[in-house]
């Protein structure tokens, strides 16, 4: 008897309870086979490590801590440990310079997992490829343009922004300066006017946070749940409509590209809408205003999410350390003086204080806890032996390492000019301990094939915006209070989005 038939057989001959019975039992089973198949582990070698106490709890929120024990006891090794999105394995730094540069078809980011993506953006998976090979290929081929815009945006938006505060004042740092960012980031790689339209600028602001809560909420629940579960989620409802709005306002824009490149001596801009019609492989994809949309949309989160926490947990240390507020001012000040007409990216280089101070503030509190996140296509074999089984998903446990004692003296205290000091104490460290520094123990910014390819723009970005920020005012913590505590949810630490810093213009 065929499928079709067995069924109407049954829904002919039984009852309505006879059938919600078959019904549930069905779903059950359905429910029990995904379940273990998610939670299967391999059989393998490679043992599993469990933090103390109520772990689940823990990795929801006190990751870092739970990270730091975890690799305390396995630093040197391979091994496996619940995540919210099931059993992972934490890598130790010694492979990561064997597994850096694996290829894409065997070791891809496990980025877009890390979002659920499916549920975000509903393009075929690949297609998202798009946002990291375009900027691979042209970011930094266009850095000093993008300098340029930087350094405009910093000038005259951070005064826009930012209140005069003739007085002590009271202010939200982390939403002015994620509107700040916003603005600037806009400018610099979506340009066509966006960076002025305020529903873009509305949008830039707020998907951030909404893809982060929507993919933070959606872990929480099992995977067979979640098709039910997305529409009970408001920031993931969200989300869906900021994808909607940012097709409307590129669909024009892409209009007009595809009629002035048909005039004579058309001179394409330079702008992430040109780099990834370049790369579209698809020529369906070449000007498709829902797909732009998207990766549009994921640029930015990448972008300006991180970079404005960078800059709001810079400003928090500055109003918690304010010795240093005048180390940096004093830097600054030379620099530039020294640089005569303006900030260029060869004086930017030279603000080494600051750049020490930025890094530790990105190694206290970074955007992630965990960075090199790959998904294992087929069992990879290390040189000396040890196996990544195929599927296994990897990652890099960034806090832990940002808090091992045996690399940082002291880890838990805030010491600004720690990587100056490195950096001076012999001429082989020069290029080693920078902010956009990358090695196997400074994995802030990932490693390798998928390392951040904005993260010298965002160097830049994070220094012109504090630069303009020392010249103009002083800073401290409200009376009273302490540093505005950095709030956890699994694998983010996101600075206090309601923190408030006392800012004063100089006098
Ligand atoms: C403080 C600022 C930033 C931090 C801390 C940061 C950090 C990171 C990290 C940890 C990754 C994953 C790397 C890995 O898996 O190996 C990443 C990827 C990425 N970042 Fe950044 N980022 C920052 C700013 C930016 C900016 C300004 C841009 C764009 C202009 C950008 C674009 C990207 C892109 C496209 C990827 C994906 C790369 C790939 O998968 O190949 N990021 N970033």
């Amino acid at each position: 008897m065929s499928l079709s038939a067995f069924l109407h057989k049954l829904v002919t001959s039984s009852s309505l309870v006879q059938l919600i019975a078959v019904a549930s039992l069905l779903i059950s089973f359905i429910f029990v086979l995904t379940y273990s198949l998610f939670t299967k582990r391999q059989e393998d070698n490679i043992p599993t490590y469990t933090p103390q106490g109520d772990y689940k709890k823990r990795w929801s929120h006190d990751n870092p801590h739970a990270l730091q024990e975890a690799y305390s006891r396995n630093r040197n090794s391979l091994f496996r440990i619940w995540t919210s999105q099931g059993y992972h394995l934490a890598l130790p730094a010694r492979y990561l310079d064997e597994l850096k540069m694996q290829p894409d078809t065997k070791f891809p980011s496990a980025l877009q997992n890390f979002f659920i993506g499916p549920y975000l953006w509903p393009v075929e998976k690949w297609k998202l490829d798009y946002v990291h090979k375009g900027l691979h290929k042209d970011l930094n081929k266009h850095l000093p343009s993008m300098f340029a815009d930087a350094k405009e945006g910093a000038d005259t938006l951070t005064p826009a922004e930012f209140p005069k505060c003739e007085d002590w004042t009271p202010i939200k740092v982390h939403p002015t300066v994620l509107r700040l960012v916003s603005q600037i980031n806009t400018k610099l790689l979506v340009g066509n006017g966006l960076e002025k339209n305020k529903d873009w600028i509305d949008i830039s602001a707020s998907y951030t946070r909404n893809i982060f809560l929507s993919s933070a909420k959606l872990r929480v629940f099992h995977p067979a749940l979640r098709p039910v579960v997305q529409w009970f989620i408001p920031e993931l409802r969200d989300v869906w409509r900021c994808n909607r709005r940012a097709q409307e306002l590129l669909a024009p824009i892409l209009a007009e590209k595809v009629e002035k490149e048909k005039t004579e001596n058309y001179k394409k801009p330079v702008d992430s809408i040109e780099w990834i019609r370049d790369d579209a492989s698809d020529p369906k994809d070449k000007n498709d205003p829902h797909l732009h949309a998207i990766l549009q949309l994921i640029l930015g989160a990448l972008s300006v999410n991180t970079t404005s926490q960078l800059i709001t947990n810079c400003i928090y240390n500055l109003a918690t350390y304010p010795e240093y507020t005048t180390v940096l001012r004093e830097e600054t000040e030379a620099v530039l003086k020294e640089a005569g007409d303006g900030w260029t990216m060869d004086s930017m280089a030279r603000l080494e204080k600051t750049d020490s101070f930025i890094k530790e503030t990105l190694r206290h509190a970074g955007h992630l806890t965990l960075t090199f996140q790959r998904e294992a296509k087929t069992t990879l074999t290390l040189k000396d032996g040890t196996q990544i089984p195929a599927g296994s998903t990897v990652f890099f446990p960034t806090v832990a390492a940002n808090f091992d004692d045996s690399l940082y003296p002291e880890p838990d205290r805030f010491e600004p000019l720690r990587f100056y000091n490195l950096r001076h104490a012999s001429p082989d460290n020069e290029k080693k301990f920078q902010l956009t520094s990358i090695t196997p123990e400074q994995m802030q910014f990932g490693l390798g094939r998928h390392a951040c390819p904005g993260r010298a723009i965002a160097s830049h970005q994070v220094k012109l915006i504090l630069a303009h920020l020392l010249k103009t005012y002083d800073f401290k913590l409200k009376e009273g209070e302490g540093r505005p505590k950095t709030v956890l949810f699994q694998t983010n630490q996101f600075p206090n989005p309601q923190g408030e810093i006392m800012f004063r213009r100089r006098r």
